[in-house]
This record gives structure tokens, C-alpha cells and sequence, in this order.
């Protein structure tokens, strides 16, 4: 068990899983219980995605380049609210953490040690979420939300390569997310709860009894969890 003050709580999975849905009803939830309780994005450093949309636009996004403005945005990001907020004792919600870095590179092609480096000294999770769904299901409904899959670097001439250029990259970073959490180095001080695909119902039962008895174990004092 984690020792360090606060809790983590990482959801983590590819685009269209699920994770804004679960991080939504667990912040609501806890916070109508009166725990100090907030929700973090990945990526939430506006200037650094200013950045990063003015270099897309000019076509000199590079994996490499995306890659190193994202850790630094990360870092930003820990350093100015993640860390402060576990040290005040909040309960954070992570909507994406580390992880969601790790696997992008790995499907963007770079294989830099900025990552790696990170992952060493920031604070490991004390849960993780893993949203381990069927890749075309998480496809369609992306498709359905009209929502285009960011990749840096990447010029798709029509609908059908698009498509299937966005299916194998989702492939991949799902192939990687169960590689990195089979990693016992990585995930040795935190626990990781796969979600598979089920009902929404039994989504928030996982979710409710995996949150509700870390925090108890941890804490020593029972916090009821009703995601409904
Ligand atoms: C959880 C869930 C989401 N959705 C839809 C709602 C959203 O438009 C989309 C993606 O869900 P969302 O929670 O936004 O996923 P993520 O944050 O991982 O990208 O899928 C379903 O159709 N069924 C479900 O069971």
C-alpha cells in the first residue's frame, strides 16, 4: 500500500473506453460525501497546446517534438497542482496519467528516456483504473462523438486509410497499456483494476467497491461510494 499523503486515483484506457464518464460519477460521488476530492486532465497546460496546435499547423509537429512538450507539460502540471493537492490530502481523480504518455510514444515510434526518467520520480498511483475494452467498440464510439483522433505527424489522404490507420493506432496503444501494466517494475507500489466490457452498471460496481475499499484500507475509516 501506498504510504505517501493523499490518494491517486488513475483512469487510464484508450479514447472512447469510458474514463470521463467514470471520473465524472467517482468526483460527483465523492465530493457529495464531503471528501476533499478533485479531477485532473493529462495535457491541461493551455500554453503548451497552444504550442503544440500552432506547430501541427505548420506541419512541424514531430513524434519527438510532441513527445518532449508533452512531459513538460506533465511536469508542469505535477509540480503546480498534482503534487501540492496529495500533499494538502486531497483524493485526485486523474482522467489520464503517466501511462497515457508511455503508450503514446511507444505507437508514435519514439523511443526517447524522457518517459521513463518521469515515471521514476513522480508519485505512483495508489489505483489504476484500466479500461481493457475491445478496440473497435472504443473506434465507434469515437466515431459517433465526431471526435478526430489527435496524432502528431501524420498525413492520412482519404476516409478508408484514415480509418484504418486509426484503428491499428488504438490497437497499439492498448497492446501497450496491458504490456506496461504487466511491467512489475512499473506497477510494483500501486494496483491496477482492469474494467472489461460490460455494463455501464457493472462498470460503476467495479469502480465503487475497488475506490470504497482502498479507501478504507487506507485510511482506516469507511467511505460509502454509491455511483448510481
Ligand atoms: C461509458 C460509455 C460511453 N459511451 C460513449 C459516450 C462518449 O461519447 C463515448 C466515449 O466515452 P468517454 O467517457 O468520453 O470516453 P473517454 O474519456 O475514454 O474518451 O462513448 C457509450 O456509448 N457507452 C458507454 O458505456
Amino acid at each position: 500500500m501506498n504510504r505517501q499523503k493523499g490518494i491517486l486515483i488513475v483512469f487510464e484506457g484508450i479514447s472512447g473506453c469510458g474514463k470521463s464518464k467514470g471520473v465524472e460519477d467517482l468526483y460527483r460521488e465523492l465530493l457529495s460525501r464531503g471528501v476533499k476530492t478533485k479531477v485532473i486532465e493529462w495535457n491541461s497546460i493551455y500554453i503548451i497546446r497552444k504550442i503544440v496546435k500552432k506547430l501541427h499547423s505548420m506541419n512541424l509537429l514531430t513524434s519527438w517534438i510532441y513527445s518532449i512538450l508533452q512531459w513538460i507539460s506533465f511536469l508542469l502540471h505535477y509540480f503546480v497542482e498534482i503534487k501540492p493537492c496529495l500533499g494538502k490530502g486531497y483524493i485526485l481523480i486523474a482522467d489520464r496519467y503517466i501511462y497515457t504518455g508511455l503508450t503514446r510514444d511507444i505507437a508514435n515510434g519514439v523511443k526517447g528516456k524522457t518517459g521513463k526518467r518521469v515515471t521514476k520520480f513522480v508519485r505512483k498511483p495508489d489505483l489504476i483504473l484500466f479500461y481493457d475494452i475491445d478496440v473497435k467498440v472504443c473506434y465507434e464510439r469515437i466515431e459517433r462523438r465526431g471526435k478526430i483522433l489527435f496524432r502528431p505527424n501524420r498525413r492520412v489522404q482519404c476516409n478508408k486509410v484514415l480509418k484504418t490507420e486509426n484503428l491499428n493506432y488504438l490497437e497499439e496503444m492498448h497492446k501497450e497499456y496491458l504490456n506496461l501494466f504487466k511491467d512489475p517494475e512499473l506497477v510494483k507500489e500501486t494496483n491496477v483494476i482492469y474494467i472489461p466490457l460490460e455494463s455501464y452498471e457493472v462498470t460503476k460496481m467495479i469502480i465503487k467497491n475497488s475506490v470504497e475499499g482502498y479507501i478504507s484500507e487506507k485510511t482506516g475509516e469507511g467511505v460509502k461510494v454509491k455511483l448510481d
